[in-house]
C-alpha cells in the first residue's frame, strides 16, 4: 500500500474510533445529568444540592490511572479525564471559582488543573479577598497558594486562615517553570529592569545574579503584573509563567530560569463543605499550646506514637498576644479516621486551641 492509502485507512479508522469516544461521553454526561436530578430528589427543605464531590472525583481519576495501559502516560490520561469530569459537572450544575489573581498567575493554572476548564473562575485582588467571597456564598470554591519548595510558606494564606471560618477541600501542587519574558519591542541587548513578583524573583535569585547581576529587580503584584508593565517598556523584561506570557503575547529569550529544577508550589481549595474519607487523604489543623517548656514535644508525641506521617508543621505569630504561637500541622489521614480522631483527642487535652481546617484527598495530579 502507498502511504497516501495507509494514512487514509488510518484516519478513517480515527474518524470511526472518534465517533464512537463522541457516542461514549455524550453517554457519560447524560449519566451525570441523571445523577444531578437524583441529588436534587432526596434533597430535604432548606438543604442545597452538593454537585461537587471532589472524594469521588479523586476516586475516578485514580482508578483510571490505575487501569490505563498506554501508550499515552498517566498524567495525560488523566487530565483528559479531568476535562471530561469538568464538562460533565458543569452541565450538572456550573462551579465559581475565585483564584489570586489577575489572570495568568500561576494560582489560575493551578485553579484549571484542579476543577478542569469548565468552571466560571474569578480572579481577585488579594488573598483575603478569595477567603471572603468564599465565606459570603459568593463563589463556591476558592484557590490560594500556601507554599513554595524553594521559597516556603506563604504567610498571607496562613494567617487567613486565622481570621476566616473556612474549610479546605483540597490541594494541587504545580510544577512552577519560570522565564525571562521580553515583548516585541524589547532591545534584548539593552534591559535595565527585571519585573516579576517576589516570590519568583526569590526562586530565580541565582539565575539573575549570575547573568543580569546589575540590573534592577522590581517587585510587583504579581507575574501577570510584571508581564503586563513590559508591554510598554522597550527596556524591561518579566519573570513569569506560560499564562502570563500568552496572555500578553511575550516570548521568552530565556526558559525554565528557577535555581531548583524540581521548584513546585502547593494550592489550597478553600469552600464550605466537608469532604468525606478516600482511604489516601490528608488534613490540616491549626494548634496553639500553652506558652510551657516541652509543647511542641507534646504536640508532636501523639503523631510518632501512632505512626502519622507529619508531613509539615508551620509556626505563625497568634495575633493574640505577643511572642505567642500558633502551629499549622498537617498529616496524612482523614478526622474521620478512628487512629486519627484519638490523635486529635489527645493534643486537644493539651491545647490551648485545636481547629481542623479540614480532610481532603491527596493531590492525584
Ligand atoms: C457525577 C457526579 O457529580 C460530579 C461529576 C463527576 C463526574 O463527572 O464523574 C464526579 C463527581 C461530581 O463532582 C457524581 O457525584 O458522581
Amino acid at each position: 500500500m502507498s502511504e497516501a492509502d495507509q494514512l487514509k485507512a488510518l484516519r478513517v479508522r480515527i474518524d470511526n474510533l472518534d465517533e464512537r469516544i463522541l457516542e461514549l461521553i455524550s453517554e457519560r454526561a447524560r449519566c451525570a445529568e441523571e445523577v444531578a436530578r437524583v441529588k436534587m430528589a432526596v434533597l430535604k427543605p432548606g438543604e442545597t444540592p452538593v454537585f461537587y464531590r471532589p472524594e469521588r472525583e479523586a476516586w475516578v481519576l485514580k482508578h483510571i490511572m490505575e487501569i490505563n495501559k498506554g501508550p499515552l502516560g498517566n498524567e495525560e490520561i488523566a487530565r483528559l479525564f479531568r476535562e471530561i469530569m469538568s464538562s460533565c459537572l458543569a452541565l450538572e450544575h456550573p462551579l465559581r471559582v475565585a483564584y489570586l489573581g489577575p489572570e495568568g498567575t500561576f494560582t489560575q493554572a493551578a485553579a484549571l488543573k484542579h476543577f478542569g476548564q469548565a468552571v466560571i473562575s474569578t480572579p481577585m485582588a488579594a488573598i483575603d479577598e478569595v477567603f471572603r467571597e468564599v465565606v459570603s456564598g459568593a463563589v463556591n470554591f476558592g484557590v490560594v497558594p500556601v507554599e513554595n519548595s524553594t521559597e516556603g510558606a506563604v504567610n498571607h494564606t496562613l494567617d487567613s486562615f486565622l481570621e476566616h471560618d473556612i474549610v479546605i477541600c483540597g490541594e494541587v501542587e504545580l510544577r512552577i517553570h519560570q522565564h525571562l519574558l521580553v515583548g516585541e519591542n524589547t532591545a534584548t541587548d539593552r534591559i535595565t529592569r527585571i519585573y516579576s513578583h517576589a516570590q519568583s524573583l526569590a526562586q530565580c535569585r541565582k539565575w539573575l545574579d549570575a547573568h543580569y547581576p546589575n540590573v534592577e529587580r522590581v517587585a510587583v503584584s504579581s507575574n501577570a503584573d510584571a508581564a503586563r508593565r513590559v508591554k510598554g517598556e522597550w527596556n524591561s523584561a518579566a519573570i513569569a509563567g506560560d499564562m502570563a506570557a500568552q496572555l500578553y503575547g511575550l516570548s521568552r529569550l530565556f526558559e525554565k530560569i528557577e535555581d531548583r529544577p524540581d521548584n513546585s508550589t502547593r494550592f489550597l481549595i478553600i469552600g464550605n463543605q466537608e469532604v468525606p474519607p478516600t482511604g489516601d487523604d490528608k488534613t490540616s489543623a491549626i494548634v496553639s499550646m500553652r506558652n510551657k517548656p516541652g509543647a511542641l514535644h507534646e504536640l508532636l508525641m501523639p503523631f510518632h506514637e501512632n505512626a502519622i506521617d507529619l508531613t509539615r508543621i508551620e509556626t505563625r505569630p497568634s495575633r493574640s498576644g505577643k511572642w505567642t504561637y500558633v502551629f499549622f500541622i498537617d498529616f496524612l489521614g482523614h478526622h474521620q479516621d478512628p487512629l486519627i480522631k484519638d490523635v486529635l483527642e489527645k493534643i486537644g487535652q493539651e491545647a490551648v486551641a485545636l481547629k481542623v481546617l479540614g480532610s481532603y484527598p491527596k493531590a492525584v495530579l
